[in-house]
This record gives structure tokens, sequence and C-alpha cells, in this order.
């Protein structure tokens, strides 16, 4: 039972609210009842952001429920099933080895039993994975429910190109944020430092503090010592440039592994950022130009990833192996996926059917050297003359 459902159950014996302060320091209303979390996925960012979670949820127990579900796809591990090993050893041994995961996180292989009573639900999947998810979900989760997208893509279709997080609403009626930063998993596994930023915007049917999700609750749940959360209301702009910085971090990878060095690298993110921007302002206008450069979602996570990311790492195997992106990306990642393939494909096709490929030829240069086998030498070439096809217009 959602956390509404039973606050509005028990509120005849409620004897008014308590103040009380969360493990990131803020002072906050005490729900009635604890927020259930539960996370969807359990990949390299999966598994690490649930880490996170668990932790603040057994730190802070006046607010959530201790034990955090992780719905797994389910898959054998030397004969033995991923679930299990977590549930004992307390390690994602195939996506995130090494790293020793709190014992309040459960995993679990049943979608719908993992969202039952769940108050918040974090999705973090690879989001080709998305729709089917979605699909599953419908009718199991009630849309008072909230969710954060810690995907990184677009879904493209009869809608026109959507974010992630409208999608999650508009397929299961429940309010979606985002949360997306200059954070390479493998680090904040090992909770090196870094930040991050979560974006969401009270819905209209808002509960009240202490009775729903708000910023506040939002930075109890995500923030750690480690791991430094900026919460903003721009889920446009913390999710465009998530997704965006992906099809650059391939550019990059091409670059370098060209051997062209540190300077190729910089103009293909100096164009790449200009893209972003103008994707967003084009496409999403209620997206804030100061989230691409003030904030750890905008251009440091686009540094980041262009530096030791795995989208990166794949453009640059494909440079110097001379495979396609799929081997390469199957080849250096052992189940895990470089999300940057996907979506200069999904770029690519709502640019064309809008007409506006030139207008964004370095997305459309990435898109036709993985796609198309366009020699990467060419790259470029290809951004200097798609632009001014562009603005000859
Ligand atoms: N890994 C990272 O450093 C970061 C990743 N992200 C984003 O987070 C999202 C999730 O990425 P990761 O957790 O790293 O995933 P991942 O790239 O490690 O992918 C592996 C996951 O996909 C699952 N999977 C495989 N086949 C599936 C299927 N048919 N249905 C459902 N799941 C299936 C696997 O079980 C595993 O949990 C992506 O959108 C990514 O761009 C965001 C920030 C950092
Ligand atoms: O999104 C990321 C860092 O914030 C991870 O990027 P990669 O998927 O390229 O590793």
């Amino acid at each position: 039972m959602a956390a509404v459902d039973r606050l509005h159950q028990t509120s005849s014996h409620l004897t008014g609210s308590a103040l009380s302060r969360s493990s990131s320091g803020t002072a906050l209303k005490l729900s009635v009842h604890p927020f259930k979390v539960t996370v969807i996925g359990s990949g390299n960012w999966g598994t690490t952001i649930a880490k996170v979670i668990a932790e603040n949820t057994c730190l802070n127990p006046q607010l959530f429920v201790k034990d955090v579900q992780m719905w797994v796809f389910e898959e054998k591990v030397d004969g033995k099933k991923l679930t299990e090993i977590i549930n004992t050893k307390h390690e994602n041994v195939k996506y995130l080895p090494g790293i020793t995961l709190p014992g309040n996180l459960v995993a679990n292989p049943d979608l719908i039993d993992s969202v039952r009573g769940a108050d918040i639900i974090v999705f973090n999947i690879p989001h080709q994975f998305l729709p089917r998810i979605v699909k599953q979900l419908k009718g199991h989760v009630q849309p008072s429910v909230r969710a954060i997208s810690c995907l990184k893509g677009f879904e493209v279709g009869p809608n026109g190109v959507q974010l992630l997080s409208a999608y999650i609403t508009q397929e299961l009626g429940m309010e979606c944020g985002a949360l997306s930063g200059a954070n390479l998993a493998p680090e904040v596994a090992k909770e090196n430092w870094s930040e991050t930023t979560v974006a969401y915007q009270l819905p209209s049917d808002f509960r009240g503090e202490g009775k729903d999700v708000d910023h506040k609750l939002l930075k109890a749940l995500f923030h750690r010592p480690y791991f430094h959360v900026n919460v903003i209301e721009d889920v446009a702009g913390v999710s465009i440039a998530g997704a965006l910085k992906n099809v650059v971090a391939l550019g990059c990878g091409f670059v370098e592994g060209l051997g062209w060095g540190n300077n190729a690298a910089a103009a293909i993110q100096r164009v790449g950022l200009g893209e972003i921007i103008k994707f967003g302002q084009v496409f999403f206008p209620e997206s804030k130009v100061e989230t691409y450069y003030k904030e750890s979602a905008g251009v440091a996570d686009l540094i980041t990833t262009c530096s030791g990311g795995r989208n990166v790492r794949v453009g640059k195997y494909m440079a110097t192996s001379g495979k396609n992106a799929l081997d390469s990306e199957k080849e250096l990642l052992n189940g895990q996926s470089a999300q940057g393939i996907i979506t200069c494909k999904e770029v690519h096709e709502w640019l064309s059917s809008c007409k506006k490929t030139n207008e964004f030829p370095l997305f459309e240069a990435v898109y036709q050297i993985v796609y198309n086998g366009v020699p990467m030498v060419r790259l470029p070439d290809m951004i200097e003359e798609l632009g001014c096809i562009a603005e000859e217009k």
C-alpha cells in the first residue's frame, strides 16, 4: 500500500508532524509512514544507485522503509542465479564486481513483486528496455507513486521525441523526475566524491510536506557524503544533457582512437555542447540554458563521459579495431550498454523527420559513422559541410 493510502487510512489517529534531520542535514517534517523505495535495474549504475539509496534508508528509518527492493533481470553467473549471489554475497559480481552492497538491499527477480507497496520507484535500466518494463508495470502501480529516472536517452515514436521521464508519466500516470550528473558508476560505487543533479517538479496533486515526495525528501534519499546532490526543477535540461553527451562521447572516442589527441577531443566537446544546448532550445524550450553550464548534469557530465565513460571507450575501440559499434560494445562491456549507440539513432530519426539533420552536424556525423560506415576521418569535414548547408538555408 502506498504511503499516501496508508496516510489517509490512519489520519484519524495522527497527532501532527514532528521535525527531523536527515543524514544529508536537511530539516524535514516526518512522514507518518516511511516511504518505501524500489530500484528497477541492477546494472553498473542501477546497482550503484541502489547502494546509495539503501545506505540512506538505513540511516533515516524515520523517513524510509529500511529494506530497498532492487529488481534484477535474472541471469545465471557460473551456474548460479544472480539474485541469489547478490542476496547472499552482497555483491553484484557481474555488473559491479568488488563492491560490497548493504545488507538491506534486496535483489528481486520478480518485477511486479519488487514494486508492491512502493511509494518511490527509481528507474535505472538501459533505456532500450524501458518500453517492455513499463508495459509489464501497467495496472500494478498507482499513479500516486512518484518516480525518478536515472536513464539516459529518449523515446522517439508517434509522440515525437520524448523525455524518458515524460514517457514514464504518460504510460504509468506517475510524476517522474530525473537524476543525472558527472557520475561514472565505478567511481561513485567506490565512494569517491562526486556531484549529481536531481530534477523534480511538484505535481498538481502534491499532497504536502512529509506526505509526498519533494525536493528535501529527494535530497535525503540520494545525498551521501561522497555523492553531493543539488535538486532543481529543470527535468528537461537535466535529461537532454544526460542523453546527448553519450553521442558526443562516441565522437570523442573516434578522434582519440584515430590518435588525434586532446585538441581534437576538446573540439568535439565544444561542438557537442553547442548542439546539446541548441537541441534543448529548439525541441524543449522549457529547458534552461544555465542547467548545461551550472549543473553537474550539464558540462561536467560531458567532460567525465568523454574522459572515461563507456561510450568514449567504445568509440575509441571502433577506431582502433575497425569493428562496428555493437561488436565493440559486446567485446568491451561484458553485458553493459553504451547508450550513445541507440541515442544517436533516435536523434537521427527525430531530426530527419523534422528535416533538421544539417543543423546538428556532429550528432548526424556520429550517426553516419556508426550506422552507415562513413569513415571517421571525415568527421571534421562533415561537421563543417553540414553546418554550412544549414547556414545557407
Ligand atoms: N554506468 C554508468 O556509469 C552510468 C549509467 N547511467 C545510465 O543509467 C542507465 C542504466 O545503466 P547501467 O545500470 O549502467 O546498465 P548497464 O549498462 O550495466 O546494463 C546492464 C543491465 O541491463 C540489464 N539487462 C540486460 N538485458 C535486459 C533485458 N532484456 N531487460 C531488462 N534489463 C536487461 C542487465 O540485467 C543489467 O542490469 C543507462 O541509461 C545509463 O546511460 C547513468 C550514469 C552513470
Ligand atoms: O552517464 C555516465 C556518467 O555520468 C556514464 O557514461 P557511460 O555510459 O559512457 O559510461
